[in-house]
């Protein structure tokens, strides 16, 4: 009992050191000796409580946006109701809330965030608490603190309690110097927004921590994610989601990209399967630890043709949004993705046709007025 007393005092001086870790002040300097590995190995009292279960015990941050709530169930499904906490900072509404754990957490707050790991005794991190790239732009300190401050809280949570840490990046990573058609995996990654510098950074923080300190660090670079779950809001690539809402609903789609302007895309079953299917991938399996994923690429043009051959009244103007458009001219085309099928066996399943298939039948079952009889 001394020693477990001594060894308690010992880890909670480091780990409540000023600078080690442990503040939710934006900004915080970490001291440079802090070694999340040293603390966990000297700190075995740490997984004293961590019983060996079949199942992860899973942590979904800022899951109550477009991609959490599908992530949470389809966890839920492979891991129980009970091993899948979604948490936010937002209100989650009744369906959310009713269909399994969710808990309330910034992740801004170190101290809050280590609290409900160690007392739900977490074993998987999924981060994606983020500001997306176009509201990032609209609120550059904001991003900077979520992006980049939090992503460091969650960095060293998961390296203090041996987590396996998935984080997204995305195709804005990359920017207007970096090879457009394919992106490759390694290339010059120089992005000029906010969120594709907090994303670089997240990247080269997280396969730090791996190798320092020995971080099961995991990270996809997404396309845009088209999902009928919510409605879009902050992204570059939100419009190929909301053509699908107003089409349904007015008939009418008021495109904030130029027609001509080509984005990975991927429909959110294939995005989050291969999200789960790189964090259960043997370790030795993996040659890297930060990998493109893609599916289809596409332009708003044949966006909307593919939609009218279900809606062929579809009415489409063109009204372009500078900040966006600037955006999405500086990221990927297509995404070469050979990396993660050689690797892991990525495979997607939805192509275009697929894709806008689905989004209208989901949209049509669960929409008010919905526009199209029967779609194929
Ligand atoms: N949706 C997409 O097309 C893509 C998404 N990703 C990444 O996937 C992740 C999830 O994306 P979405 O669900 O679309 O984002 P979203 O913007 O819909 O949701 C982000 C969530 O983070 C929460 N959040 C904000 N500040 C927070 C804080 N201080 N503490 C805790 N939570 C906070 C928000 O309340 C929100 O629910 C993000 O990291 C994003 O960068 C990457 C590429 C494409
Ligand atoms: C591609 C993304 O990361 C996101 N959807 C955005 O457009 O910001």
């Amino acid at each position: 009992m001394p020693i477990v007393r001594n060894l308690s005092r010992a880890a909670s001086q480091v780990l409540q050191r000023p600078g080690c870790g442990c503040q939710a002040s934006i900004g915080s300097v970490r001291c440079i000796s802090f070694s999340p590995r040293k603390v966990t190995s000297d700190a075995s009292f740490h997984s004293v409580s961590f019983s060996e279960t079949d199942h992860p015990r899973v942590l979904i941050t800022g899951g109550l946006g477009q991609l959490g709530v599908g992530l949470a169930q389809l966890l839920r499904k492979r891991f129980g109701k009970n091993n899948v906490i979604l948490s936010d900072i937002r209100k989650p509404p009744d369906n959310v809330f009713y269909s399994g754990p969710f808990i309330y957490s910034d992740i801004l707050d170190y101290k809050n965030l280590r609290e409900i790991v160690v007392n739900n005794r977490i074993t998987w991190l999924f981060h994606y608490s983020a500001l997306l790239s176009a509201v990032g732009e609209a609120n550059v300190p904001l991003a900077r603190a979520v992006n980049i401050t939090g992503l460091h809280n969650i960095l060293d949570i998961a390296a203090e309690h041996s987590l396996r840490l998935f984080v997204p990046s995305t195709i804005g990573a990359f920017g207007p110097t970096s090879p457009r058609n394919p992106t490759p995996d390694l290339c010059v990654q120089r992005p000029r927004t906010i969120y594709g510098v907090s994303k670089v950074h997240a990247e080269l923080m997280g396969e730090y921590y791996h190798y320092r300190y020995g971080l099961d660090f995991r990270c996809l670079r997404y396309p845009g994610i088209i999902s009928a779950d919510s409605q879009p809001g902050g992204g570059t690539t939100d419009y190929a989601v909301q053509i699908f809402h107003d089409a349904m609903k007015s008939g009418k789609f008021q495109c904030n990209l130029k027609p001509d302007t080509r984005l990975p895309m991927m429909y959110i079953d294939d995005c989050l399967r291969a999200t789960l299917e790189i964090m259960e991938a043997p370790t030795d399996s993996l040659s890297m630890r930060t990998y493109n994923i893609s599916a289809m690429s596409f332009t708003p043009e044949e966006l909307v043709q593919e939609v009218r051959k279900h809606i062929p009244e579809l009415q489409v103007n063109y009204n372009m949004d500078a900040v966006r458009q600037a955006i999405a001219d500086s990221w990927p085309m297509n995404f070469d993705d050979s990396n993660a099928r050689k690797d892991w066996g990525w495979k997607h399943d939805y192509d275009l046709p697929e894709l806008v298939s689905t989004m209208l039948n989901l949209l049509g079952s669960v929409g008010t007025t919905t526009r199209v009889a029967q779609v194929n």
